[in-house]
């Protein structure tokens, strides 16, 4: 359901008393849990100490609660009990906000869907009335985060301003805004897990490139090209960024990875993040399958190339085929492991995604065993939608070998379903006893 709701105001207490801080209001009302309540409220405005700032509130009241045709100012106030959190500009604390009828709009309102006697009402936080809409909120974003970006924007105002007249004070001024970054940084990554979320991803590729710049040249040192065992090199760059992140894995099953000679290792593939719990448990002379997009990725790019990264192209099936078939041979030859990612794309939808037929031809065809390895759900510590990436723990658990040997590609269909079913309950398993995210503070 969609609904439009015009003519209703939050009071936004900026707490700063300067009038040059304008704000775009433009957010939407998130819950810390992972439901999807779909309901979002914007504005675009300038507003200044105690601005009522006008919105409207557009929304679907979408939970699985059976509240689908709740009037959205009810489901607006069921969420405030959720201890939603309110979002300016992706800062997702909790501002101080208020909320006041619009009179002007009163008359299409009483006209239209009928509005709660609980929302209707302007009303007073007691702090402790749990069942109404409290009028303003206590659980401020700090207003010395507020102080510090207001004195953020009035000196780069001022530096605007004043740099087409005196260089001197152009350049100090500029120095202020210099020193205000850092702290402001800190403030967001403090106070606004969206702005964590798109800091971290960005530092996540970042640092990634930056490693795989120091990889190429160690790679060429230690192989002179183009080699599974740079794979070793990849291997123990990649081991720490699991801490920068805030990442913890805990693996099991670790003996069934002791098979001697070629294996095929398949795994669920939820996101790039998966490239740090592929390195934590990678065994020697193994490397990847991966779709041949990934060789376009700047230093990343190479990198996966001078590793031995066998790329395919996903949309012409007859050229993966033959791809596959050379890297059979080359397990053999060259006594090589291969990680597969049989979903054949990045998955995070809470189950496992049909499996792809290739890891299991290219297991026959080498006669070699199947290992599978199962990543517990991201979804208590990352989530792509919500914008939430936290700290958090990752289960591996590494399951038991499936054997190929004597089998044909008449058994490549039970072979697939075998390795699916205990995939998937091994993944639904681990997803469940897996610890919840240490929280949004924790990054
Ligand atoms: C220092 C720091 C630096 C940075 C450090 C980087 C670190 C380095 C980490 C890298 C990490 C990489 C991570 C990448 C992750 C991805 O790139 S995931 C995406 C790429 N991977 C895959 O797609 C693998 C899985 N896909 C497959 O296996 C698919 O089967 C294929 C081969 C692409 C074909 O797909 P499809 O045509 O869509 O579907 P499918 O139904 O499977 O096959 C169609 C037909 O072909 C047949 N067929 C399929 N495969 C074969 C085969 N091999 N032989 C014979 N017949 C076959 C099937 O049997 C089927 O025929 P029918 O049985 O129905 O008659
Ligand atoms: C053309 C660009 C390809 C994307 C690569 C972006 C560069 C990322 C840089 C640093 C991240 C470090 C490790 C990257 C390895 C991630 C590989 C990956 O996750 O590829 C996605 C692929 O499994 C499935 O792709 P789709 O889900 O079908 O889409």
């Amino acid at each position: 359901m969609m609904v439009q709701e015009p003519g209703w105001e939050f009071g936004l207490d900026t707490g700063v008393s300067t009038p040059t801080l304008a704000m775009s209001a433009t957010g939407s009302l998130v819950t810390t849990g992972s439901q999807d309540l779909g309901f979002n409220v914007s504005s675009e405005t300038r507003c200044s100490r105690q601005d009522r700032v006008p919105v409207s509130v557009l929304g679907h009241w979408g939970s699985n609660r059976g509240q689908r045709d709740e009037h959205p100012l009810l489901a607006l106030q069921h969420l405030y009990q959720h201890h939603l959190v309110w979002s300016i500009q992706g800062w997702t604390r909790p501002a101080p906000l208020s909320f006041q009828r619009n009179q002007q709009c009163e008359a299409q309102q009483m006209r239209g869907t009928s509005i709660p006697a609980a929302a209707a009402a302007p009303q007073h936080d007691d702090g402790d009335d749990d069942d109404a809409i409290p009028a303003t909120f206590s659980r401020d974003v700090p207003r010395w985060f507020l102080c510090l970006l207001a004195h953020f924007l009035s000196a780069t105002n001022t530096t605007t301003t004043t740099s087409s007249t005196t260089t001197g004070t152009s350049s100090s001024t500029r120095m202020d805004v210099l020193w205000t970054i850092p702290p402001l940084l800190l403030l967001l990554l403090w106070s606004s897990s969206t702005f964590v979320f798109y800091f971290k991803k960005c530092f996540y590729v970042a640092w990634m490139m930056c490693l795989a710049v120091l990889a190429i040249p160690l790679c060429l040192l230690k192989s002179g090209g183009r080699d599974v065992e740079n794979m070793r090199v990849i291997r123990s760059l990649v081991r720490h960024v699991k801490h920068l992140l805030g990442l913890r894995f805990e693996v099991s099953g670790w003996e069934h990875l002791q098979t001697k000679g070629p294996y095929v290792i398949i795994s669920n593939h939820q996101s790039s993040l998966d490239v740090l719990g592929l390195m934590e448990v990678l065994p020697d002379r193994c490397t990847m399958i991966a779709k041949k997009e990934l060789i376009y990725a700047g230093t990343v790019g190479i990198t996966c190339w001078l590793g031995g990264i066998v790329f395919i192209n996903r949309k012409k099936t007859s050229d993966a085929k033959s791809v596959m078939a050379e890297a059979a041979k080359t397990m053999l030859d060259d006594q090589i492991r291969l990680w597969v990612f049989p979903e054949g794309t990045r998955n995070q939808r809470g189950d496992l995604l049909p499996f792809k037929k290739g890891a299991f031809h290219l297991a026959v065809a080498a006669q070699a065993p199947i290992i599978p390895i199962v990543f517990s759900s991201y979804s208590n510590f990352y989530l792509r939608k919500e914008k939430q990436f936290n700290s958090g723990t990752i289960r591996l658990k590494i399951l038991p070998k499936i054997d190929t040997k004597g089998m044909t590609t008449e058994d490549v269909a039970s072979l697939l379903d075998k390795s699916f079913n205990l995939m998937r309950s091994a993944f639904l398993e681990v997803s469940d006893s897996v610890p919840q995210s240490n929280g949004t503070r924790c990054h």
